[in-house]
């Protein structure tokens, strides 16, 4: 089967600076790539760049088997939350929800209503969006993200925010999501959840991918087993790792 993202030499610089530099990613169909990285890394960027938002200095990806230089293909195929998502403050969910089932233009009604209902959103998909609180936006954002059944997804710390209640439905979501042969590429610092999801892991460090495996893999990856977050500490270092201490 096709990777559902495939990257060549993707490369994104602002003036003289190089934020994303030479990214080579191959991401499987319907699996979970968990994108970490401290601040400031470049996955903003780069998943900017996969969704055809900004395009880059130099390189070149493709996303659902369409060139990201062809906005028109790859939009349909895809789905992006952002860490900021854009949802108007003056509808209700529900008139947001068929807002952008009617730009996408697809008839979404049962399932903007399952989805509503799965997410606990149901009894307030009538009030306006102004009035919710973060993690009911964060909610609805995300049902906004899939409505149209995407091949590819895009989530940017889609937990922050959540209650645990919340958060795990958004886990469960993301399984079911790929059960159902989508593909999600999820950015988040919260390391448990990618832990749980992901099939594979890429770590960015100064815009450059220095670690790329299973979870299973990256823990096991040193003489003694090692966290998520170790590994990540780890390959994100500008020190190089202190000698273990004498006893
Ligand atoms: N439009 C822009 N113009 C100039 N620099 C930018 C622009 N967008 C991002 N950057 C810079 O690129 C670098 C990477 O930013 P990016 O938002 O991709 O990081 P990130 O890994 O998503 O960080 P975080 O985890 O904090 O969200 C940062 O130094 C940022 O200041």
């Amino acid at each position: 089967m096709r990777p559902a993202i495939e990257t060549d030499g993707l490369t994104k610089r602002f003036d003289d600076t190089t934020v994303v530099s030479n990214l080579e990613l191959t991401v499987p169909s319907e699996s979970v790539y968990g994108f970490l990285g401290p601040n400031g890394a470049g996955k903003t960027t780069t998943m900017r760049m996969l969704t055809t938002l900004t395009p880059p200095t130099s390189g070149t990806a493709r996303v659902a088997g369409h060139s990201i230089a062809d906005r028109d293909a790859v939009v349909p195929h895809i789905g992006y939350m952002p860490e900021e998502p854009p949802l108007y403050d003056e509808l209700t969910a529900r008139e947001q929800l068929q807002y952008i089932a009617g730009l996408r233009n697809v008839e979404a009604d049962d399932r903007i209503e399952t989805l509503l209902r799965r997410f606990d959103l149901l009894d307030d998909a009538d009030e306006r969006v102004g009035t919710y609180s973060k993690g009911m936006k964060q909610k609805t954002a995300l049902i906004q993200t899939v409505l149209h059944e995407p091949d590819v997804v895009f989530l940017d710390e889609p937990t922050s925010g959540l209650d645990p209640r919340a958060a795990r439905t958004v886990r469960e979501l993301i399984s079911e999501l790929t059960a159902d042969g989508m593909t999600v590429f999820l950015s988040t610092h919260i390391l448990p959840v990618v832990e749980e999801l992901a099939d594979t892991v890429g770590v960015l460090y100064d815009g450059s991918l220095v670690a790329e495996d299973s979870p299973e893999r990256l823990t096991h990856r040193a003489e003694k087993e090692q966290t998520l977050e170790d590994v990540f500490l780890d390959v994100t270092s500008e020190e190089p790792a202190p000698a273990p201490v004498e006893r």
